[in-house]
């Protein structure tokens, strides 16, 4: 199915991406292979490599707003009104657990709260009219699930599919055998590369206890700091590494191709994206701080990252100041829906 889903999304021929799978570098993983993290000079690394499996992105510019494409509405018409801007989505993971009792949580795979749940649907509402041809997450359930309850809120009605390539068996159990299907859902690529910081010797530590501890100053500095890195844990500019470079190499190539993609992960790597995106010194990324469910939207066009609207704005149109391609969109699925 990974290959025949790629396929659909990327445009790349089955044969030809099977192909690369096997010969090239880039590295996709699944949410179920082990995760072993370790910290080197380098930053946060994996020991367990026998199930990723590779993707080559298809680079060419083709249309975005244009995913509104079912048969029934798909018209030559609609080439004309092809625009080359798409769409990036960042989303920070809903509250967890563990948010919830104030520990730092890192690379500890814990799931929403109730609460968490709630927002990652309304920040599902927020997007609901905005295209999402392609789904990147964290290898953490907390941003999976994020995803996921997001997804149930689109009016567009695809259906988010998790890639499996952890094995060729995991591959040919997952395929689908209709076109017409393939065509409605959307895949969703989990990747390590976007799991949040690996906060070291403080995951499961209390935040308020370890401030008492050792002093509100230290902790401010292992929490926002670019270059100090907690004990034996990441520092943003070590997560930065691999963040950044998965979405240069992964995501960024998705986006020059026409599609619209939307990233379900956490407070750190993307305070380290949006860094890369805002072009944000070490100083001021110091004070960028995530909310948990709020999603940002970015246009890509030109090569250039635009931040659209405030995620705090009240409304939705005032939220994302809606560009003609959006405008669009929106209107096609209010043809379409009503
Ligand atoms: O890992 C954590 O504890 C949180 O997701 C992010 O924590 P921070 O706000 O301390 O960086």
């Amino acid at each position: 199915m990974a290959a025949a889903v790629f396929h659909q999304a990327i445009g790349t021929p089955y044969s030809s991406l099977h192909h690369e799978f096997r010969e090239n570098s880039l590295r996709l993983n699944s949410n179920s292979f082990r995760l072993e993290i370790g910290v080197s000079r380098r930053g946060c690394h994996r020991s367990d490599q026998r199930n990723f499996c590779v993707v080559q992105a298809s680079t060419s510019q083709t249309s975005v707003f244009d995913p509104v494409s079912s048969p029934s509405t798909n018209n030559t018409n609609n080439s004309k009104k092809k625009s080359n801007e798409t769409a990036l989505i960042l989303m920070r993971h809903g509250e967890s657990l563990w948010n919830e009792k104030n520990l730092f949580t890192g690379c500890v795979d814990v799931p929403l709260t109730k609460k968490g749940v709630e927002e990652a649907i309304e920040a599902g509402k927020r997007i609901s009219n905005i295209p999402v041809d392609m789904i990147y997450t964290s290898a953490l359930i907390r941003a999976q699930m994020t995803a996921m309850l997001a997804m149930t809120q689109h009016r567009r009605r695809k259906v988010p599919i998790i890639i499996h390539n952890e094995s060729e068996q995991a591959r040919i159990w997952s395929e689908i055998f209709s076109e017409d299907t393939k065509k409605q859902s959307i895949p969703v690529i989990a990747a390590w590369q976007l799991n949040e910081r690996m906060y070291g010797e403080l995951q499961g530590l209390n935040k308020q206890e370890t401030a008492d501890r050792y002093g509100k100053e230290q902790v401010h500095e292992w929490r926002r700091s670019y270059d100090i890195p907690p004990p034996n844990g990441e520092s943003l500019e070590m997560c930065a590494e691999r963040a950044v470079a998965y979405f240069k190499d992964q995501i960024e190539p998705q986006l020059l191709s026409g599609k619209n993609v939307m990233i379900a992960a956490h407070g750190n790597s993307l305070r380290s994206i949006i860094m890369y995106l805002d072009k944000l010194t070490s100083q001021e990324v110091i004070s960028l701080e995530l909310s948990t469910g709020i999603p940002m939207l970015y246009i890509f066009k030109e090569g250039k990252f635009i931040r659209r609207g405030s995620p705090v704005a009240p409304t939705e149109a005032g939220v994302y100041a809606y560009t003609r391609g959006l405008a669009q969109y929106r209107q096609k699925l209010d043809d379409m829906f009503h």
